[in-house]
């Protein structure tokens, strides 16, 4: 990726691109051959459909726009990476002391968790707190509008502030489970520390390569897919206090705060 964007640079050394369609491609190139030893291109197919079946469920529009501060947090991590680094290429100690690096993904995992909620099925009756939830009853969590909650994360919630994980996790969330971009518990993501350790890798290089800014063509306009109309609407009618469950076939919805308020159910539209 980068010898490609190596040569497509003008004689000044600047040009301007769509990084998505090849960041899209590293990380799909990435689990290629880690979990199945053939590159991206050989899969293309496969992801080509995976994208089509992405976008199909793609519904929303999304509005906020943390971008204005990039350029300054771009800066900071590429004074890290070139004092741990230099021109070297990365390796496996030095990932492990970016520091701003390291801040800046947590933050973007925050404000845009890939997987956006997942859902559990209850085996048995079970109390929690004033609630109880029958066998059967299906519930969501919803990663994306807990970890955009301006009662937990401040007035700022919505705004890109990677110092907010200056001292870790556990000191920006004051110990409470607001912040899971990888799941949690018994079924947490396995890969994890792959993905990370792949982005640290990747933006190490690319930041000892390139320097970026937004294209003045640039809309900032990041869209939720996976849910339905019904959910988004909630989702942008702030409706987050809301605990909806769905039942087999029956779909309810019942308004109370015991859970702090964040269960939330997928309804198909
Ligand atoms: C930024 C990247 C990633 C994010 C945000 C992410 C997120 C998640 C989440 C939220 C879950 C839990 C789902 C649930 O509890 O229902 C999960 C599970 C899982 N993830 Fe990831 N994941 C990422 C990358 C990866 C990678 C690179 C791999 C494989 C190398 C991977 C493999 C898995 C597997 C196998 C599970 C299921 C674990 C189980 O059910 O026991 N993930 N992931």
């Amino acid at each position: 990726m980068i010898s490609i964007w190596k040569g497509l640079l003008s004689p000044d050394g600047t040009c301007e691109i769509d990084v998505c369609p090849f960041l899209q491609n590293l990380t799909c190139d990435a689990i290629s051959r880690t979990a199945f030893g053939n590159s991206h291109e050989e899969g293309t197919k496969i992801f080509e459909l995976l994208k089509k079946q992405g976008n199909l469920v793609m519904t929303a529009r999304h509005t906020n726009n943390p971008l204005w501060r990039y350029p300054e947090w771009q800066a900071r991590a590429r004074q890290e990476v070139l004092q741990v680094f230099g021109n070297q290429n990365p390796n496996i100690e030095g990932l492990s002391q970016l520091k701003i690096v390291t801040m800046i993904l947590y933050e973007v995992l925050r404000l845009y968790p890939p997987v956006l909620y997942f859902n559990r099925a209850i085996q048995k009756d079970l109390k929690v707190g004033n609630l109880l939830l029958p066998a059967g009853t299906k519930v969501s969590l919803p990663i994306i509008l807990i970890h955009q909650d301006n009662d937990i994360w401040g007035d700022d919630a919505k705004e890109f502030k990677p110092e907010r994980f200056a001292e870790g996790i556990a000191k920006a969330t004051k110990g409470q489970v607001c912040y899971f971009p990888f799941g949690w518990g018994p079924r947490i993501c396995i890969g994890q520390n792959f993905a990370i350790l792949e982005a640290k890798i990747a933006i190490s290089l690319l930041l000892q390569n390139f320097s970026f800014e937004l294209s003045p063509n640039y809309a900032h306009r990041p869209h939720l897919s996976g849910f339905g109309r019904v959910s988004v609407a909630r989702c942008v009618a702030g409706v987050k206090r809301c605990v909806l469950i769905e039942r087999s076939k029956d779909d309810f919805a019942m308004n109370f705060e015991p859970f702090g308020g964040y269960m939330w159910n997928f309804l198909t539209p």
